[in-house]
This record gives structure tokens, sequence and C-alpha cells, in this order.
């Protein structure tokens, strides 16, 4: 089984008046096609690990491969790109603009990453949209949709460039449960059928029983890695 994102000892620390070691010794892998959620308490490092696993943290010790290769150590207009070309991203607050069009936001990370025609761009953004069921509203402003589905247009827009990983940060945080569960099916139809991997830091814990494996974290350590019960 290929291995997208690999984390080998990672450790962070804020440094302020005092110094606060916040991830200690943190390694774990993730396959493709693989569905990982994060859990654990707030302020356990959660969103200080993924800001480090999407390269947009480079304050960190040990190392980081995607693809097998190491990440870590290189130049921010490298990592920019890493970023834009094989990570995609899912918040809990969608951050699509909110004047553009649906098509035109899930467009914007192909056009950054500058490798195809506007032409070949509309097309994969319009197949996009067509994958998650939401083709009908590509040519509205993203102000004008509904919370369910700004998020699916923001999946949408996380997958235009065919990233190896999504990201995400407690992505269904935000929704009812039935936005939240349209979600939860749209990544696992994504797992098996794209065979993307994903990453998921959730709160969920109904969220996180369906993913194929829960990383546990306390006090900034990684204290289990458990296959969850479907499986
Ligand atoms: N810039 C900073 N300087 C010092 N401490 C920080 C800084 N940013 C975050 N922290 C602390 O690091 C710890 C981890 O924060 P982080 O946001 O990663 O937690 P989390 O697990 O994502 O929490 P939540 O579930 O509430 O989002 C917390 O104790 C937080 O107060």
């Amino acid at each position: 089984m290929k291995t997208v994102l690999e984390a080998r000892n990672i450790n962070k620390y804020f440094k302020n008046a005092t110094t606060f070691h916040v991830l200690k010794d943190i390694s774990f892998k993730i396959n493709q096609s693989e569905f990982v959620s994060i859990m654990g308490k707030s302020g356990c490092g959660k969103s200080t690990l993924l800001y480090i696993l999407s390269t947009m943290d480079t304050d960190y010790e040990g190392e980081l491969f995607l693809n097998n290769q190491l990440i870590t150590g290189q130049t921010n207009n490298h990592l920019s790109h890493i970023r834009n070309k094989h990570i995609g991203f899912v918040f809990q607050f969608h951050y699509l603009l909110s004047e553009f069009s649906v098509l035109e936001n899930v467009m914007l990370p192909a056009k950054k990453l500058g490798e195809k025609s506007f032409a070949e761009i509309e097309h994969d953004a319009i197949e996009k949209l067509r994958m998650l069921d939401i083709e009908t509203i590509s040519l509205k402003k993203a102000s004008h949709i509904s919370g369910g589905e700004k998020q699916r247009v923001a999946i949408a827009r996380a997958l235009i460039n065919n990233p190896s990983i999504i990201m995400g940060d407690e992505p269904t945080g935000n929704l009812d449960s039935y936005n939240a569960e349209n979600v939860f099916n749209i990544f696992r139809q994504l797992s098996i059928e794209q065979q993307l991997s994903l990453l998921i830091v959730t709160h969920d814990k109904d969220f996180a029983n369906k993913t194929d494996r829960i990383i546990e974290m306390e006090d900034g350590k990684l204290i289990a890695q458990t296959t969850s019960p479907h499986n």
C-alpha cells in the first residue's frame, strides 16, 4: 500500500515569555485511499499539527514526507506549489469568495497553479461540481447558496487540482446532522472511488467512528491509533 503522508518525530515549541512544548514526538503514516480522523480534547494540539502537516507552518522539528518525498526544509515557494498541487483543504468555515460565482471559486486554485488553460480548468471545475451534485448552482454567487452547498463547493475547490490528500479542520463543525452526514458520505466516496486519502480533525465521535482509523491526541502526544469499529 502506497504511503501518501508520513510524519516522523514531529516536535513543536511555542516560544513566548516561556517555552511551551506543544507537539511531542508525533509519528504516523497515512496510506493512499485511507480515511483517517484526528480526535482529542480542545487545546491538545490538533490544529497545530494540521498546520504543520499541511506545510503552512515550517517551524517544527522532525520530518515530513509527502508521496515519499521529504518536504521538510523546502523553500516557501516550493512548499506553496506542493500545497496547491497535492493537498486539498476543507475548513469549518468555507472561506469562499462571496462575490464570485460557485464555478469561479472552484476554478481559483487551478488558475493559481497555472498548469492548464482557462477552458481546461473550467471543464475540470464543472466535472467536480457534477461529481458533488451541485452543477446546477455553478453560476450562483457563493453568498447566495446554503451552508451545506457552500461546504460542497469548498470540497469541489479542494479537489480541483486532483490532490493526493484532503485535510480538514472540523469540516462538519458548522453543519447540521443531515449536511454533516452528506459531507462524510462524499469523503467516503472520494476515498473509495478516487483513492484519495483524507485526514480530518473532528470533535464528532460518530463521524470519527465511521472513518478507517482514529488518531487520538492528548497534551500534544499521539496516545492511540484505533482502527474504527466499522472495519
Ligand atoms: N501562537 C501560540 N503561542 C502559544 N501557545 C499557542 C499558540 N497557538 C496555540 N497555542 C496553544 O497550543 C495548544 C494547542 O492548540 P491547538 O489550536 O493546536 O489545539 P486544538 O487541539 O486544535 O484545540 P481545539 O480543539 O480547541 O481547536 C493550546 O494550548 C493553545 O493554547
